[in-house]
């Protein structure tokens, strides 16, 4: 470990992030009653132009009327490139209840952006006096957000968690797919007579992860756009709890149970990850730093990785 050590993000459960238009009031109530541990409602690409206004009225009425009971609430403003961002914040602090926990800033593309938000948001919650202060999460969705991801990791104490936005973000790297996540047809190895696929958002995701878990922040896998495909969701977010992802987007409330069965580490790998715990503790009253579990090697490093699994379960317990 560096001199500086990795500190922890925040302490709550963010396996499923499920999204609803903010032009779309009737969906509200089955959002609060769904399974997911944070709600975005959209004011960004889910609204048309000409819906806006009303939208954020929907969305500033439905955050003190709807119990959204302990999940975390979020709302998505638009991009930093519009003419609506600065009146999303506005409205929002000056108007909706202090029952709002989190703004996502979609389009992020450097520390910069992040810092002109919080500027805003900074000034409006002193002068209503909010008593919360209002966190942040962002979207990595373009070349310029993966490219300055590092320094957007650590642009303000209110980041607590960062998505990949993969539909933007292939736009945006100019890939050739119309797919929203997922295995693309085109991208794979051959060998052999056969092919191989392979993950084209791998690099993005790994990327984020290091920035997030450098500077305390959720990594969070975004949306699958195809929800008639389970078994591809599963796949994919499999992948991303893997590579150290904390949660995924549900973009239809049937992905919001996928999510959670792969987010929330099974009573096996629990099990397992304590038992490794009390095989490494006996091992350290015997003066041994490694110890043999299952016929495998575990070490100190192997403490670390089993408290990881052991804590989030904790903690998803807890919230
Ligand atoms: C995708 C949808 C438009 C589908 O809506 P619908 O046609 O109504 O679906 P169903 O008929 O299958 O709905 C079944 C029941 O579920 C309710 N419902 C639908 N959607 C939601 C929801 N999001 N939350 C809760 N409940 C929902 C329906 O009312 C039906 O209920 P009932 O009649 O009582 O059975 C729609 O799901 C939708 O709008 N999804 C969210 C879209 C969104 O927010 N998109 C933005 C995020 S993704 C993105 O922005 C890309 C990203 O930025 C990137 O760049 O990658
Ligand atoms: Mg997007």
């Amino acid at each position: 470990m560096s001199f500086r050590l990795q500190p922890p993000p925040v302490a709550r459960p963010n396996r499923c992030q499920l999204f609803g238009p903010g032009s779309r009031p009737a969906i509200f109530e089955k959002m609060a009653a769904s399974a997911a541990d944070v709600i975005n409602l959209d004011l960004e690409d889910s609204v048309t132009p000409n819906d806006k206004p009303e939208a954020r009225k929907n969305v500033i009425a439905a955050i003190g009327d709807v119990d959204w009971g302990t999940k975390t609430l979020s709302v998505r403003i638009n991009g930093l490139d519009s003419p609506y961002w600065y009146r999303d914040v506005v409205d929002l602090l000056e108007q909706a209840s202090e029952r709002l926990d989190l703004i996502m800033i979609p389009k992020v593309g450097c520390a910069a952006d992040i810092y002109a938000v919080d500027a805003l948001v900074t000034s409006v919650e002193a002068a209503m006096g909010r008593k919360k202060r209002i966190g942040f999460e962002i979207i990595i969705e373009s070349a310029a957000g993966i490219t300055h991801v590092a320094e957007i990791a650590a642009a303000s104490p209110r980041l607590q968690a960062m998505s990949l936005g993969a539909a933007d973000f292939a736009a945006s790297m100019g890939m050739q797919t119309t797919g929203i996540g997922g295995t693309q047809e085109t991208y794979y190895m051959h060998h052999a007579g056969a092919n191989y696929w392979a993950d084209p958002w791998h690099w993005a995701q790994a990327a984020i992860v290091a920035a997030c878990r450098t500077h305390g922040v959720l990594p969070v896998d975004g949306p699958f756009g195809d929800f008639s495909d389970d078994e591809g969701f599963l796949a994919q977010a499999r992948r991303s709890a893997t590579l150290g992802m904390v949660g995924k987007w549900a973009i239809h409330p049937k992905q919001v149970a996928l999510s959670n069965s792969v987010f929330t580490p099974s009573e096996a790998a629990v099990a397992e990850a304590r038992e490794i715990l009390a095989a490494m503790e006996q091992a350290k009253a015997e003066g041994q730093g490694a110890t043999v579990y299952k016929g495998r090697l575990v070490d100190i490093a192997s403490i670390k990785q089993a408290e990881v699994i052991v804590r989030q379960s904790e903690m998803i317990a807890g919230g």
